[in-house]
């Protein structure tokens, strides 16, 4: 009898597996003719490419940076598939902007991927802005809008000098005492204090003190599985979703208790400002938020009375959940941290002129900031080469879309985009050499039309209107992208006069090359897998640089940047 069922039960495994792998072989020859790299055979289909790369690259380098090596060592067209079926998807890699624009992002705006919404409600909650679709995304992204519109960005200028300070303050302290450091974690700190401030107006001194958001928070990002596993034995751990689970109460507990203080404070705003008393003018992103609120949902109240939320109790559980997840969302998306520094002095000299005080002049006049074109163009040169987030769409099974077929206008190239998870590679992107020639070079003047050295380069043509896509582009781009470049230009303005970092990895020797050299351009050809075969390239020295992108959340700086910092009074 028992052998009977297992003779049933092998038959029935075979019967399946076999039905699988023609049915997987089946889909393999549909992409005969498209453009990839080549199979190794249908049943492997590109997984000896996934391993080509593990053995030429970093074990924790961020796979985009893969992408453009394939592309360029298989001489692909800017956009190709690449099957790693059954263990990852079946992916369309881009670093066109112009028909990624047409057909995914921007024109036809496709839905999320289920990789990374499924990623996201797992860290996140499901109520997070970037993951959620349709009416729920646009209801919270209108809410959300003014708080982050330029005029308001600005009026935070105060709070990120001051953050900025304090952060000269814990780089000082380092300098002074020769320590070795991860510099991405007092990056990280100074901008979560930024977000702290704009978001509820709290200062949660992350710089100093280990505030309880933060600490969940972080706890939460090294919980989460690896995102760069291919292979599933790659992120086992059977007791993740529980540890999940417990951090999440505890960190939404921690995000709700500054929540309800935020709401008492902005009751207390509203009366004194009722009672003609000087209340204050600076409104937080959440204050903006549930002023929008309170105005849809007075209009949609048949008794035209205007709702008011005076106290935590007046919160709805689904608006105290979008809060919290919201919250979150802006916590995850915006501590990222740009690490230029070169070139600026010229600039920085000119606008805030030796003797006088940057951060005095900045509190005075903020819009002096707008003056730093130079600066500006050295932040979205790091975020080109650096890109820390891309966004990954795919077809729904469930929606309607207009073109399930992306036809490239320039070669008749016909990619089918039905079962495909779609990348358009932001990483690809800011190093395709019809917008960005010579793209592994640092060149900041690349995004001044007066000052490019490469004036017949596509990105000043209305081809090159999305070829920067640091923060995405089409309406479910960036809604932090003007916070982003405000702090950032700010952050510099404050520091990067004062100071020298040198990278240093810990039992290696300084580097003393800056971070992103100015003339090592390696192409990812053939040469390249020579060179590391024959150790001429190093494995952990990519495109030149010791520091490369690995990615835990978002994209990172490997080993978190570690390093000295000298204060250039120091070092003259
Ligand atoms: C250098 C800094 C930043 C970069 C490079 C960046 C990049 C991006 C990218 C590429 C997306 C699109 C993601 C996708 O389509 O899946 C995005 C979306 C988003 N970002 Fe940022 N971001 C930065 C800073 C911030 C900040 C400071 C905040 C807020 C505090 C923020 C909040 C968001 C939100 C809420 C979305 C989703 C928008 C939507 O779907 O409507 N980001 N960001």
């Amino acid at each position: 009898m028992w052998s009977q069922i297992f003779i049933a039960a092998t038959v029935c495994l075979t019967a399946s597996l076999a039905l699988y792998i023609n049915d997987l072989l089946q889909k393999r020859r549909r992409l005969n003719g498209l453009p990839q790299p080549p199979m190794q055979n249908l049943l492997i289909g590109h997984l000896h490419i996934a391993d080509l790369c593990r053995s030429l690259f970093p074990d924790d380098i961020h796979v985009h940076a893969w992408t453009d090596f394939v592309r360029e060592r298989w001489n692909l067209p800017e956009t190709f598939y690449v099957d790693w079926r059954p263990f990852a998807p079946l992916w369309l890699f881009s670093a066109d902007p112009e028909l990624v624009a047409e057909y995914i992002n921007v024109k036809q705006n496709l839905p999320k991927s289920p990789m990374e919404t499924g990623y996201l409600d797992k860290f996140l909650g499901k109520n997070n802005m970037v993951a959620l679709e349709g009416e729920r995304w646009k209801s919270l992204r209108s809410m959300f809008n003014p708080g982050f519109s330029a005029s308001n960005i600005m009026t935070y200028a105060d709070a990120i000098v001051e953050a900025s300070l304090r952060f000269m303050t814990v780089l000082e302290e380092k300098a002074r005492k020769n320590e070795l450091f991860e510099l991405e974690e007092y990056a990280t700190r100074l901008t979560i204090d930024i977000i702290g401030l704009a978001v509820f107006d709290l200062d949660m001194d992350a710089q100093r003190k280990l505030h309880p958001i933060v600490h969940y928070f972080r706890e939460r990002v090294l919980m989460m599985p690896p995102a760069t596993a291919i292979y599933p034995w790659q992120a086992v751990e059977p007791l993740r979703p529980l540890r999940l689970w417990w951090n999440s109460r505890k960190l939404d507990r921690a995000i709700l208790e500054e929540v309800n203080h935020k709401i008492v404070r902005r009751a207390k705003d509203i009366q004194d400002e009722a009672g003609d008393k000087k209340g204050s003018k600076k409104k937080s992103i959440i204050d903006l938020a549930l002023n929008a609120y309170e105005k849809e949902i007075s209009m949609s109240d048949p008794s035209g009375q205007m709702k008011q939320i005076t106290s935590p109790k007046d919160v709805p559980k689904s608006l105290e959940r979008d809060l919290i997840d919201t919250i979150k969302t802006f916590f995850f998306a915006g501590h990222e941290n740009p690490d230029a520094r070169k070139k600026l002095d010229e600039e920085l000299n000119t606008v805030f002129p030796p003797g006088t005080s940057a951060a005095e002049t900045i509190r005075k006049d903020p819009y002096i900031i707008n003056k730093l074109e130079y600066t500006t163009a050295v932040v979205k040169e790091t975020l080109r080469i650096f890109p820390p987030a891309s966004t990954l769409r795919w077809i729904s099974p469930q929606g309607s879309v207009q073109h399930t077929t992306m036809v490239n206008p320039r070669t008749g190239e016909r990619f089918p985009l039905e079962g495909v998870h779609i990348w358009p590679t932001a990483y690809m992107i800011g190093r395709n050499k019809r917008f960005f020639p010579q793209p592994r070079q640092f060149i900041p003047e690349r995004f001044i039309p007066m000052q490019t050295p490469f004036p017949a380069s596509e990105l000043f043509t209305p081809a090159g209107k999305y070829a920067f896509q640091a923060f995405s582009v089409g309406p479910r781009n960036c809604i932090g992208q003007e916070l982003a470049m405000v702090e950032s230009k700010i952050i510099l303005a404050l520091t990067a006069r004062e100071i020298d970092f040198v990278l240093e990895y810990p039992g290696e020797e300084a580097d003393l090359q800056p971070l992103i050299p100015e003339s090592t351009a390696v192409e990812f050809g053939k040469e390249y897998e020579k060179g590391v075969r024959e150790g001429r390239i190093k494995k952990n020295v990519v495109e030149g640089h010791r520091v490369y992108q690995t990615l835990s959340g978002s994209a990172k700086p490997n080993g978190h940047c570690p390093g000295r910092v000298y204060l250039r009074t120091q070092t003259a």
